[in-house]
């Protein structure tokens, strides 16, 4: 039985399903986990201990996890990208277009006449809330990923003209390439920021980047707050350097300003969105602790390998010379056959399946024992085939 920990609600209805087949058992509760099911919730280090195997992100933004500490660990995290692109795409456009047209307030308004001919009446106040039009305006687009691509295409086919800023040449013929971020900033009349986190993009909005900035320009943040740095926005506000700021992530001195917009971190928030990523979380995950095998990680590399031989041993260790062959004679020497293997590298690591032609455990044993003594082998997992019969054993 896998302890699955629950940082983030996971609906009834897959827990109830998993449950059924593959004898997961879900607990908000637990505190050494085998596996970890988490959204945005930070993950605490304290939970990283030799029990824990795997941490299933649904989503894409891993900053809530320390990653690195899992890979020291041998804890292999995942996320499931894309799921929630679309999602974030409908409400930056929604956003976008909010920002132009002021449709709350004249709806507020509307709600608030009173007596006959309404429609008179509002047709008289309609002037007062005037819009604008995004067809011509320039878009500069922070982050050319999954997000950022559609969004970017969106904007091309709303007529605007669409500024990308992009480390890697990108060749699409919806936006324009820029390389420098002043280049970008000066240039457009809005700006949205789909960046991950990274030590690299935090606080990238300092007041050196607002200096660059038009006076009519609305910024959205749906990447990350802490790419911003709010002082210097707060007084580019005060100082009109920027006319507005949208972002996903309110914080308490962002609050009650005028020139702010601010959302609950709703980006990915839709059913189809929410059901998508739990549901590829839970297939990376069950895949993982069942067969061993690899997709989507951020820290291992993706292996693949069916399983077919009766035992599977997983291997994640640190990348050195000959210790391959190290782990193939200690195999070797308790003549048990290696039936077939699947290998790949990934920043300094490695992670091997390696399926043997042998059913008798004991003996199987006693080789991941000598297995485990290696002092770069960082995990080692024994997984018994659950076609063939159906206990695991880690
Ligand atoms: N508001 C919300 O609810 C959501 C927010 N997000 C945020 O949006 C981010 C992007 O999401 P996706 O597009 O799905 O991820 P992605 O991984 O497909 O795209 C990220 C892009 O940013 C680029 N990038 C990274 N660092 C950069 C740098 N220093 N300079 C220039 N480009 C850089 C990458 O090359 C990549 O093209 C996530 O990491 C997350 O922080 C994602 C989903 C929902
Ligand atoms: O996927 C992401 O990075 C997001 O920001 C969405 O977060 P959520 O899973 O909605 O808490």
């Amino acid at each position: 039985m896998y302890q699955i920990l629950t940082l983030d609600e996971l609906s009834l209805r897959l827990q109830r399903r998993l449950n059924r087949v593959e004898r997961f058992e879900f607990s908000a509760d637990f505190t050494r986990p085998g596996a970890i099911f988490v959204r945005s919730a930070q993950v605490p280090d304290q939970l990283i201990t030799e029990n824990l195997l795997v941490v299933g992100r649904a989503g894409i933004g891993i900053n809530n996890i320390n990653v690195k500490a899992c890979t020291r660990n041998g804890t292999m995290v995942f996320n499931t990208p894309g799921v929630n692109a679309n999602a974030v795409k409908e409400l930056v456009l929604t956003s976008l277009l909010n920002s132009v047209r002021p449709i709350e307030k004249a709806a507020d308004a509307v709600q608030n006449l009173t007596g006959e001919n309404i429609l008179e009446q509002a047709e008289q106040i309609r002037n007062h809330y005037i819009g604008g039009e995004l067809i011509g305006k320039s878009i500069g687009i922070l982050g050319l990923g999954a997000i950022g691509e559609q969004v970017a295409r969106a904007c091309f086919n709303l007529g605007m003209d669409v500024i990308g800023y992009a480390r890697q040449p990108r060749n699409q013929n919806y936006f324009e390439q820029v390389y420098a971020l002043k280049d970008l900033l000066s240039r457009s009349d809005f700006v949205i920021i789909l960046l991950p986190l990274t030590d690299e993009t935090k606080g990238m909005f300092n007041s050196e980047a607002f200096s660059s900035m038009r006076k009519e320009t609305i910024l959205f943040n749906f990447g990350r707050g802490e790419i911003v740095n709010n002082a210097a926005l707060l007084s580019a506000l005060a100082n009109e350097q920027i006319q507005g700021y949208v972002s996903d992530f309110p914080s308490r001195e962002l609050l009650q300003n005028p020139k702010i917009k601010l959302l609950p971190h709703m980006g990915g928030t839709t059913g189809k969105a929410l059901q998508d990523g739990a549901m590829a979380a839970m297939r990376n995950m069950r895949d993982f602790l069942i067969y061993g095998t690899v997709r989507q990680s951020v820290n291992f590399p993706d292996v693949f390998l069916p399983f077919t031989a009766p035992i599977r041993l997983t291997i994640f260790y640190v990348d050195q010379p000959k210790i391959f062959s190290e782990i193939s004679q200690k195999i070797s020497a308790h003549n048990i056959e290696i039936d077939i293997l699947a290998s790949e590298r990934y920043e300094g690591y490695v992670y091997t399946l390696i399926d043997l032609d042998e059913a008798d455990l004991p003996k199987i044993r006693k080789v991941t024992n000598e297995l485990d003594q290696i002092p770069a082998v960082i995990r080692l997992r024994l997984l018994k085939n659950p076609n063939w019969a159906p206990t695991i054993y880690l």
